[in-house]
Parts: structure tokens; C-alpha cells; sequence
């Protein structure tokens, strides 16, 4: 048996699986595997369940599992999973985001050794920071005013690992401006988020003794959500699993892509399933959605998967609205008749249950708008938050939620809090440890009670979060993230007034309506979705059009993941036409996706 703090919780979540072939495959497997399946699978069920087993049978302290994602949400989404099942992040169990994983497993503890060609101790540049300086080295190398975006030079520094390589130079003037930007980043004693990912990459890559270290360490290694992840990524993970003998578990649907244009690449998948030794297992059943979603939604996506519902008889459907007077009165629709009307029809059904989904922040102003007017409490996740979800503030938060009233039900577990404490010191001796955690313990339970979220922020910052961010570089950027939070909770900041317990609030809160863009939406579940703006020329967009089919087939697939989110009814709503930014109005009908998708 393991020494691991284990729970057996996990023995009665398997039983779940004992009656779905696949997922009881991937559970009892032994070697690599990789599951494919569809929306609603159970694929992250079955990751945390094989997880928590092989935490439990397989894996001996110190040794431990590392299990990747693609976002700070996404990773915090699959700790709270763990925990159900009574697993904890600890030394033995990283959770977190391919950054993350290469920051504090890979360029930390062997970046310098390596001799990798950055400037130590790694201090990462803010936003704002990495935008400037890209913006003069630009500048010099191309004349003010030079059109190519930093995000595109991102992309391709992304996409071309290899720079003596013939693609590294397919185009030269990309190919410059990367080189100038990092070089730039670089003289200024900083990297940025690309360079973790890179430099990671070729840690494991390069050095056979690096490979070693990281099996010592993670003799299993999982990945959620595989088909947002890069090339970068791809590299390490077959490295370590190919040569380096790690166990791999990794799940994905590649029909979910809807990262491309951040150089995600979903044929990796298909590829990866493909290799010796791993075994490739299919899932085929959605307990999510009842039949006459999962039927819609393959017709939005054009391909007939297979899937079925586990509850064939089970009611479920989708409605398309026409509001004839655009976008606005679209959310007054879905607002004051939808969703009354889905909260009357189920019994227990909260606000929590519903879910408005959009393309971009714009559509989300309109929609939080009309829900102030209808007096719903909401949580909104988009670009429009005054902070970022890092792992930072996403700590600060979870801190601000157990002293609020956490601490008596252990949610989140004060040990949880003390083990992501630990993560961002980097690896402290057990001494060093132990006097985090009682530092970390004193404060909090010093701070119990639901005051107001600035004075709590305050304090953390004054007398935690301080020296930890002076003494680690790496965490500069997220520090900038925790001083947006603090602007905002500020008296004329956005999030004035914010109670302890209302900063930890998220999307999953059961009494508040969720608003989110279809990218955030991913992962998650609603018995009710609304998706609004389905206009031709708002969604697709016109940025779509300049555009390749394969940027049209990306945009079809998120739609496709915005309606099988829906458990029992979908929504789909749009007006025939679309405004631009000066009032300008297109009678392009509804969105091409809407085209024969009902009988
Ligand atoms: N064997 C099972 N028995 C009962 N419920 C299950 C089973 N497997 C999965 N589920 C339920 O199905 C839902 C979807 O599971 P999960 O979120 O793991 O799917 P997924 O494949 O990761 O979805 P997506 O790719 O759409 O995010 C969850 O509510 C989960 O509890």
C-alpha cells in the first residue's frame, strides 16, 4: 500500500464505472492510456477517479503524480474533484497549469543547472511589462507604428519550437521580431509565459539527467483537456512517456478544440493515441445530456459521433428564439421569460443550474446589464473581470471563503490552503514548511468572520503575501493579478463593498445566475443553457472571415461545446441582423451554425 494520505473514496466512485466498458478500462489499466471521447463522457470523472487510485495503490511517498490543464480555472476545477475523493494538493500532487508544471518542476529546480541561456533567478514580466517592451523592440526593428501584433509573434514563437529549423525562419519578419522581443525581454532580467513552456520543453528534451529527475519525482503524469494544449507540451509529454517510461494518462475530445488560434493543436491527440504503447479508449455514452441535445448538438457540429444518452428517455431539448429587436432584446428575453420560466419547471432548480453563454465581453455587458434588471445575482467570467484567475488570487480567494465561514464545514480544507501556500515559497525544507503552514494558520484563523474583502486583502498582503513576493520573481506577474484585485475592492473600485464570501464567489455558486464566454464554459455543466448572439457576422465573427476554413470549423466547435453543456434544455437566440461599433446595422440572418439544426 502506498504511504500517500489516501482516502478510500474513490473505491465508491469507481463503482460508477464498473458498468461503462471504457471507463472501467482506463481505470484497471496498468500502462499509458489515453481516452477519447465526446462531450459529457464522463473523461474528467474517470481522470480524477484513476488518479486518486493510482495515488492510493500505485505511487509511493515522496514519489507523486503530476495532472496538467490548460487553465488556472480548469486546474482548480480538477482539485475540487480531487478533494471530493479526499485527495489534497500536496508535494505528491501537483495540479496545475502546463506553466505552472514547467515553472516550478522544470526551469526552477533545473533551469540554471542546465545552464539554459535566461536570466537568473527567473523573474517573470507582467503584462504590461512584456507589452512594452515587445512594443519598442518592435518598433526599432520595423518603424513606430508597425502592424504585427504581439499576440501573432506569441503564436508563432508557440508553434515553432525548433530555431535552427527551416520553419523557425519560414517567415523572416516573424522570425526577427521574436528574436528582437526576447532578446530585449531578456536584457531587462525577464521572461515571459512562452519562454516557460519553451524552456521547459527543452529541459526534458535536451537533458537525458532531466528526464530522470522528473520520473523520480512524477512516475505518472496525466493531461485534461489534451486538445488545448501545444506542441510544447506534446514534446515533453511523449519524452517522458516514450523515453522516459512516466505513465501517461491523458484525455481529450478533439471535436472540443477551440484553442487554435493560441497554437493549440488537436491532431496531437489523435497522433499521440496512435503510439505504441499507449492504449486508446473510446467512450460513447453522454451522461449529461439528454437525447435531444446530444442529437442537435452532432448536427452543429456536422459529424455523427455516435454518441448516446445514458437516460435515452429522459426529456431534453433545444429552442431557437428570434428576437426581432437585436442583442438587447435578446437578454431582456432570455432574462425576464426564459429563465423564469426554466426555474418553474423542475422543482429545486436554482439560478445556479442556468448558464448564459456568449461569444465576447461585449455581448456579456448586455447580458449582465439585463440581469441586474431583473434582480439576478450573477457571477461573470470573461475578459471583462477586474482580476485574473491565477493561482495566486485564486488562493486569496479560497483563504477569503474559509475565513468567511469555510473553517467550520472544511471547505476548502485548511490543509489545502497550506499545501498551495507551500507550492508558491517553491520547495521548503520541512522546517521551512512547518513554519509557513503556522504562519499561514495564525493569520487566517485570526481573520475569521465575513468582514468586508479589502481589509482582509490588506492584511494578507501586508503581512504574508509581501515577503513572499519579494523573495520570488517568478510570482511577480501573479502579484500584479492580486494588486488588481486590491484596486478593485478599493471604494471606487469595481468590487467595492465586497464581502469575504462574496470575493470567493464563482461560477458553481448555486444561488447565482452564471454569464460566461464560450471558452470559459468548457468543463463545465447546467441543466439550462442560453447562448445569445447567434447573428451572422457576430458569431462567426467578422475577424472569423478573413479567414481560413479552419478558423470557421474552430468557431463551429465552440458553438458545439456551448450546447452540450446543456443537461435538459438549450436556448439559442438571435435577431437576423448585427450592429457594428458605430450603429451600423447588417441583415445577415441568424448564424450559419443555426442552419438545419432542428428538424
Ligand atoms: N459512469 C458514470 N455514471 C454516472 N454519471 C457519470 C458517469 N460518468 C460521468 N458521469 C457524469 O457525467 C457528467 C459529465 O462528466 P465529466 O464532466 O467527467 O465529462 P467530460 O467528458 O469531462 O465532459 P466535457 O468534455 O463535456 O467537459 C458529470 O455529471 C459526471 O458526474
Amino acid at each position: 500500500m502506498a504511504s500517500h494520505r489516501s482516502s478510500s473514496k474513490y473505491l465508491q466512485a469507481a463503482q460508477q464505472l464498473r458498468d461503462n466498458p471504457g471507463q472501467w478500462e482506463a481505470y484497471e489499466s496498468t500502462n499509458s492510456c489515453c481516452v477519447l471521447a465526446g462531450p459529457g463522457s464522463g473523461k474528467t470523472k474517470t481522470l480524477v477517479t484513476k488518479l486518486a487510485r493510482v495515488l492510493a495503490e500505485d505511487v509511493r511517498t515522496p514519489r507523486g503524480v503530476a495532472c496538467i490543464t490548460f487553465s488556472n480555472e480548469a486546474a482548480r476545477e480538477l482539485s475540487r474533484r480531487l478533494r471530493q475523493l479526499g485527495m489534497e494538493q500536496s508535494p505528491q500532487l501537483f495540479v496545475g497549469t502546463v506553466h505552472s508544471f514547467c515553472l516550478l518542476h522544470l526551469l526552477l529546480p533545473f533551469g540554471e543547472l542546465a545552464g539554459l541561456p535566461l536570466p537568473f533567478p527567473l523573474k517573470i514580466a507582467t503584462e504590461n511589462q512584456a507589452a512594452r517592451i515587445y512594443k519598442t523592440a518592435a518598433e526599432e526593428l520595423r518603424g513606430v507604428g508597425q502592424p504585427t501584433r504581439k499576440d501573432e509573434v506569441d503564436r508563432y514563437r508557440r508553434v515553432n519550437l525548433d530555431r535552427d529549423s527551416k520553419a523557425w525562419t519560414q517567415d523572416p519578419e516573424m522570425a526577427a521580431l521574436a528574436d528582437a522581443y526576447e532578446e530585449a525581454l531578456h536584457k531587462q532580467g525577464l521572461i515571459d509565459f512562452d519562454d516557460i513552456v519553451h524552456y521547459g520543453q527543452r529541459l526534458v528534451n535536451e537533458h537525458d539527467w532531466v528526464l530522470k529527475a522528473v520520473r523520480a519525482k512524477f512516475p505518472v503524469l496525466a493531461v485534461d483537456e489534451y486538445q488545448y494544449l501545444g506542441g510544447a507540451l506534446d514534446r515533453i509529454v511523449r519524452r517522458l512517456t516514450v523515453q522516459g517510461g512516466v505513465r501517461l494518462i491523458a484525455v481529450g475530445d478533439v471535436d472540443q478544440s477551440v484553442y487554435g488560434f493560441t497554437g493549440a493543436n488537436s491532431e496531437l491527440l489523435a497522433d499521440l493515441s496512435q503510439l505504441d504503447g499507449i492504449q486508446a479508449i473510446h467512450l460513447t455514452v453522454n451522461y449529461r445530456s439528454g437525447t435531444g441535445i446530444i442529437e442537435v448538438a452532432q448536427r452543429a457540429l456536422g459529424k455523427d459521433r455516435g454518441y448516446k444518452s445514458s437516460e435515452p428517455d429522459r426529456q431534453a431539448s433545444v429552442q431557437i428564439h428570434k428576437c426581432d429587436e437585436g442583442l438587447q432584446h435578446q437578454a431582456e428575453y432570455a432574462m425576464q421569460t426564459l429563465i423564469p420560466a426554466a426555474l418553474a419547471s423542475k422543482a429545486g432548480r436554482q439560478l445556479g443550474d442556468i448558464a448564459v453563454l456568449y461569444r465576447n465581453r461585449n455581448v456579456g455587458d448586455v447580458a449582465a446589464i439585463q440581469a441586474v434588471t431583473a434582480g439576478y445575482p450573477f457571477v461573470r467570467i470573461d475578459n471583462a473581470a477586474p482580476y485574473r484567475k491565477v493561482p495566486l488570487t485564486s488562493w486569496v480567494e479560497d483563504c477569503a471563503i474559509w475565513c468567511a465561514g469555510g473553517w467550520k464545514i472544511s471547505g476548502p480544507p485548511l490543509r489545502d490552503l497550506q499545501g498551495r501556500w507551500r507550492s508558491f515559497h517553491g520547495g521548503l525544507a520541512d522546517r521551512a514548511a512547518r513554519d509557513a503552514a503556522a504562519r499561514l494558520t495564525g493569520f487566517l484563523w485570526s481573520h475569521r468572520g465575513n468582514g468586508p474583502a479589502l481589509g482582509f486583502v490588506e492584511a494578507l498582503k501586508d503581512e504574508l503575501l509581501g515577503t513572499l513576493i519579494d523573495a520570488r520573481g517568478e510570482l511577480a506577474d501573479q502579484a500584479a493579478h492580486v494588486n488588481n484585485m486590491h484596486k478593485a475592492l478599493q471604494p471606487e473600485g469595481v468590487l467595492a463593498g465586497t464581502t469575504k464570501a462574496q470575493l470567493g464567489r464563482r461560477d458553481g455558486a448555486p444561488k447565482q445566475l452564471n454569464l460566461l464566454t464560450l471558452h470559459s464554459a468548457k468543463g463545465t455543466e447546467y441543466d439550462v443553457v442560453i447562448i445569445l448572439g447567434l447573428d451572422q457576422g457576430d458569431f462567426p465573427s467578422p475577424n472569423w472571415f478573413d479567414n481560413t476554413l479552419e478558423k470557421m470549423e474552430e468557431a463551429r466547435r465552440l458553438f458545439y461545446v456551448g450546447v452540450t453543456r446543456a443537461r435538459d434544455e438549450a436556448h439559442l437566440m438571435y435577431s437576423g441582423f448585427r450592429k457594428n461599433q458605430y450603429g451600423k446595422i447588417y441583415r445577415d440572418g441568424p448564424s450559419e451554425f443555426l442552419n438545419g439544426l432542428l428538424p
